[in-house]
Parts: structure tokens; sequence; C-alpha cells
């Protein structure tokens, strides 16, 4: 950590651990440990909404789970605390694994659907099982023990800020690792999750597991926070209001987290008191104009763009001056609200506040740490040169047939492909050749035929099981993880090289240090084999189509697979982008990789190929050297001569 983070760091929690004792107003105190408390469940809810772009109404429920954990634990069997909060954490992410199954198989608004009926489930559940929970009774409690002493108000605070700093570092160091990495790439493309050998299934389940493991150590906490809970808390409001603070805050961001739960705490009580609320919309507008004015002077927003936060924000301020109070106004303004965040905060106060006052990303940062270990000696080499081929079979594909109803896009196809060559696959729209990759892939289980790969078979394996074989793939229509860095799109397919675990990562062990410096040394190494290095830390959304492309190979390369699928990688490239991808697939076939090359551009397959495979209507028509192949008549018929004419 940097001197000056870590001073911030130091000062902030000396100003938390000061809070009870300067503040001495319990009022006070509880509020600020219920935002705590509140802080943890968002740091969860944002892995699984803001990471892995889930869409996740269940969280209620869980919290209520972890929170009927505590109260049954402690009025049946008068558990301690730390067993209690243990049992609350691993309760709830079993229910949290439970939630996750839906998300394997529905997404966007089904999604949401399911996880409200989840946490609608949950709420019934407390209230019908009433031998334990004690139904719409209720559990009363006190504040914990520890040991033989019962915590006051401000003891409760610490345990509750301990706690809570102690999730907010775990939350970080998992994020900002290989884990955090693959919940991220599944939001940008589970597809090339998949296919760089990240199961989808399982950094699903991790992320809702994870998510949920904190859902139910807040849910605690909250059940000796209020010393009393009833079903009626854990309600369809309370899991809205946690997204919408997800969202308001930022997603993304610990920081997002920490102010999206002040909102939730802070808004009902502000608006009870029109005082205070006129202060706030004051304070708030003057701060709108201030980060407006710096953000138009840098050039980051046009006056246009701010006149409706600037004119809306006075407005508010100016309007809370002529009401008296704001009893029948409360759903108006937590309405309007929402709306402005939609409309005018899509990435959260946070968001805005970086991009106002240009603040650099965590991910910039890290590809800024990756130059660092690479000047500092730590050189990687992009790939490691395999064995040279001798002519022995590496691929072999046998009568694929692949059914579409009716459609046969590929009807008995072979396909055999030699170790150390660059096998091409070329033929007219639509006769099949993607569909050929997709089979490869995983990605679509052939009606009939088989695939051996190094002489095993590998029908029925997942998408990720074949990646981590050895086969890597680019896609026709680029698939990359656009909110993530050129850095750490190559670091998720560096993912098989990262052997440490959650406890590993979460303590930040020596040896988990050292792999990550190692394999951001080597992401860095295939970013300069394809020439990127210079846009390491830039989003790979912001890049140009043709850097696109090679930053996909690079991707597909740091799987280290001995098979690498290209499918139409010059398409859309001006002409020195493809003589620029021409050298960089000359350099790949020199280390010993093969290749198997679909395009449309003749002069490139004809340059590089050593064999060349046609499909015409999903069949092959033709096989050999690419000379031969161009001469063949049926080919010329079907594909050459269209483009010759
Ligand atoms: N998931 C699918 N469902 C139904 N039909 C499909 C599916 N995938 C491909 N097809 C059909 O299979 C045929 C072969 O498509 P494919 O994309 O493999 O062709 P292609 O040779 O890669 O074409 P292009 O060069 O245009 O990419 C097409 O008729 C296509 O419409």
């Amino acid at each position: 950590m940097k001197t000056k983070n870590l001073i911030a760091a130091v000062a902030g929690v000396a100003l938390l651990a000061a809070f009870p004792l300067a503040v001495t107003n319990p009022y006070y105190i509880h509020l600020l440990v219920t935002i705590m408390i509140y802080a943890i469940v968002l740091f969860g809810l944002d892995i699984v909404v803001g990471y892995t772009g889930q869409v996740s109404l269940g969280h209620a429920g869980l919290f209520g789970v972890g929170a009927y954990v505590i109260g049954t634990l402690t009025m049946h069997l008068g558990a301690p605390v730390l067993v209690c909060l243990a049992a609350a954490i691993a309760i709830t992410a079993i229910f949290g694994a439970l939630l996750a199954l839906p998300a394997l198989r529905v997404t966007g608004p089904y999604l949401a659907m399911v996880t409200l009926a989840f946490g609608t489930i949950i709420q019934i559940l407390i209230n019908e099982m009433d031998f334990l929970t004690s139904g719409p009774m209720g559990i009363t409690l006190s504040r914990p023990m520890l040991l033989t002493h019962q915590l006051d108000e401000r003891e409760f605070f610490w345990l509750v800020a301990v706690l809570m700093l102690a999730s907010l570092v775990f939350v970080d160091r998992v994020l900002h690792s290989h884990l955090g990495r693959t919940f991220e790439a599944l939001r940008g493309s589970p597809v090339a999750s998949d296919c760089m050998g990240v199961s989808v299934y399982r950094y699903k389940v991790y992320a809702f597991v994870i998510s949920a493991g904190l859902a139910g150590l807040a849910g605690g906490l909250y059940a000796y926070s209020e010393q009393y809970i009833s079903p009626n808390t854990y309600n369809f409001e309370l899991t809205v209001l946690f997204l919408l603070a997800v969202i308001m805050g930022g997603r993304k961001s610990r920081a997002g987290s920490l102010i999206g739960a002040t909102i939730l705490v802070m808004l009902p009580n502000l608006l009870d008191d029109i005082g205070q609320f006129r202060v706030v919309a004051s304070v708030l507008a003057l701060l709108v104009l201030v980060s407006v004015g710096v953000a138009i002077r840098r050039g980051k927003m046009t006056v246009k763009a701010a006149a409706v936060p600037v004119v809306g924000s006075i407005a508010l301020a100016l309007v809370s001056f002529t009401l008296s109070g704001l009893a029948d106004w409360r759903l108006t303004i937590y309405g309007l609200i929402t709306l402005f965040i939609v409309y005018y905060l899509q990435d959260g106060i946070v968001g805005f506040l970086r991009v106002a006052l240009n603040l650099r990303t965590g991910a910039a940062a890290a590809a800024a740490e990756a130059r660092a270990a690479a000047a500092d000696g730590l050189q990687a080499q992009a790939l490691t040169v395999q064995a040279a081929g001798s002519g022995e079979t590496l691929l072999d594909a046998k009568q694929v047939l692949m059914q579409f109803g009716g459609l046969k896009a590929l009807n008995q196809v072979d396909l055999n492909v030699k170790r150390g060559t660059i096998h091409g696959l070329i033929g007219p729209n639509g006769s099949g050749k993607s569909t050929m990759m997709n089979v490869l892939t995983g990605i679509y289980m052939p009606t009939a035929g088989t695939v051996a790969f190094k002489g095993r078979e590998v029908n029925g394996r997942s998408s990720s099981q074949i990646a981590l074989s050895g086969i890597a793939r680019t896609f026709q229509n680029v698939q990359l993880f656009g909110e993530m860095t050129a850095l750490q799109n190559v670091q998720v397919g560096l993912h098989h090289a990262y052997k440490s675990n959650l406890l590993q990562v979460a303590l930040s062990l020596p040896g988990f240090k050292r792999e990550r410096r190692a394999n951001a040394a080597r992401a860095l190494a295939l970013l300069e084999f394809v020439g990127l290095a210079d846009v390491a830390g830039e989003e790979a959304r912001n890049l140009p189509y043709g850097r696109q492309r090679l930053l996909e190979i690079a991707r597909a390369l740091a799987l280290d697979p001995e098979l690498l699928l290209l499918d139409e990688p010059a398409a859309g490239l001006t002409a020195p982008d493809i003589a620029e991808l021409l050298a960089i697939i000359k350099k790949i076939r020199e280390t010993g990789v093969t290749v198997i090359l679909i395009e449309h551009h003749m002069d490139v397959v004809m340059s590089l190929c050593d064999t060349v495979s046609v499909l015409d209507f999903g069949q092959k028509i033709a096989e050999g050297e690419p000379a031969a192949v161009q001469a063949n008549e049926k080919v010329i018929e079907a594909y050459l001569g269209g483009q010759a004419a």
C-alpha cells in the first residue's frame, strides 16, 4: 500500500474507533452501527450485482436467515457470540448456493423474479416455523457476551467496526485477485469465460456463496444490534433498498457500498426532519455545482449535460425551504432520487466522482504495478516453446453431424489437424465453419460423431474443461470483457496459472503475492507479444477494433494452448492491421502452437496455411495444400469462383 493510502486508512480507522468516545448519544452510535451492518451486506451484494452482473432480490431473505440463525441459536441453545456468527455465515452461505442455482439457468428479469420468490419463501418460512423462530411474535435477545462480559453499546460498536473492516479488506482482496476477475469476466462474456477455462457455473456459485456469507454476518449483527427480530423486517422493500443502495453508491466499489449504506440509513431519518433536509439539500446543490464545474473545466462533461443535475439539485434545495414538512413527499423524493440516479449517475456517486475528479481506478493502478514488476527485472516469457510437430495428429474430428432442427449445419465432417501446422478452414457464408469451432470448443454438443484431442475424446466435456486441456479460441464477433482492462483480460486467460485459494488470497500470503506479480508480468509479456503493452491499463471496450482482435489473441495465448482456433481474425481490419496480424500468427507458429484458421481473406489463408479444408453447406468438399485447393473445381464453383469473378 502506498504511504498516502496507508495514512488515510489509519486515520479512517482511528476516527471510527474514536467515534463512540467522542459521541456519547446512543442514538448516533446506533445509527453508525446500522450503517456498518448494511455496508457489510452491500459489499457482498456488489459482488453479485456489480461484478457478476446478476440481479438479486433475495438478499433481504439472506439477511433474515443470518438474523434468525443468531436468534434461534441464542434462544434455544444460548450459544456464544463467535459460534453464532460463524454459524450465521456458514448457514447463510449454504442458502446462497441454493439461490445461485436459478442464476445458472436464467438471467435478467427472470432471475430477479426467481430471487424475489426466494426472499418471499424465506420470509414465509420464518413466519410459519414458529417452533424454531417464534413466528410473528419475533425473538428478543440481548447484546452479545464475550466470554463472561456483556458488551455495552460502545463495545458492540467496536465489534461491528472490526467485523466491517475485516469484511471490507476480505472483499477488496478477493475482488482484486484472480477470483474477483472471474466474477467480472462472467458479466463481460460468459461464453468467453468458459472458453478461457473459467467455469461460469462454478464462479457464479462462488459469487453467490461469498455474497450470502456476508449477508449472514450482517444479519446476525443486526439481530444483536436491534435486540429484537421479527419476520416483517426482511421484506420486499428492504431488498429493493439494498439493490438501490448498491447502484446509488456506485457498482464495483467499496466506497460506493459505504456511501450506499449511509444513504440507506440516513435518508428515512433525513426525511423526518425538514430542518435537516434543507441543510442537506443545500449542501448537495453546492457539491453538484462544484463537481460539475470541475468536470466541465476538465472537458469531462458538456454544459448541456450538466444543466439538468445542476438545475435539479438547486430546485430541490429551493423547494425544501417552501415546504413545512415532508411526510406527504417521502415517496416522491425516493422516486426523484431513483430517476436522477438512473439517468445521470449510472455508475453511482463514486463513478461520477471518479470521472469528475479524474481519479485513477484500481485496474489502471494494477496495470502500472505490472509494468513496475516487469521493469523490476521480473521478465516473463510470453509463450513457452512447444515440442516441434512430428506430423502426428493433434485433433481428430470424425463424422461430425450438427443438426439445428431440420438444418444440418455440419454433415458428416471429418477434420484431421496435424501438430505444428496452420490448418485453414474456409467456405462461403453459412457453410458451417463457426459451428465447427463451437463443436470443437464444447459450446455445441454434436448430434453425432466424435472429436478427439491428443488421442482423447472431448465430446460431452464442458467448454472450460476443453479449454484447460489445451484448446484456446478467439471469436468471430469479438468477445472481450469490455469493462476490464487489456491486462485484466489477459489475466483471465492466465487464470489456470493461479494456484492460491480463497484463504491465501484473503490473508494476502507471500506465496500469493509472488504468484500475482509473476502472472502480471507474464500478462504484460503476452500483451507485448501482440504489440499492446502500451494500452495495458485501457478498458478493452475503448480499444479500436483491430486492437481488440489482437487482445483476444493475447488472451487466448494466455491459456498456453497447444491448439489455437482463430475465427476470422482479419475480419474488419485495415491493410496495415492485417500485415501485423500475419506477422503475429507466424510468430505463434514458430513457438510450435498448432492453429486452425477460419478466414475469408484468401491472401491470408494462402500465405499462412499448410493445409486447407473447405466446407460448403455443412459438408467438406475439398482438402489439401492451399495451391491444390485453390485449383479445385468444386471449390472454385462453391466459393473462390464467386470471388474471382
Ligand atoms: N445456434 C444455431 N441455431 C440454429 N442455426 C444455427 C445455429 N448456429 C448456426 N446455425 C446455422 O448453421 C449454418 C452454419 O452457420 P455458421 O455460422 O457455422 O457458418 P459460417 O460458415 O461460420 O458462416 P460465416 O462465414 O457467415 O460466419 C447457418 O445456416 C446458420 O444459420
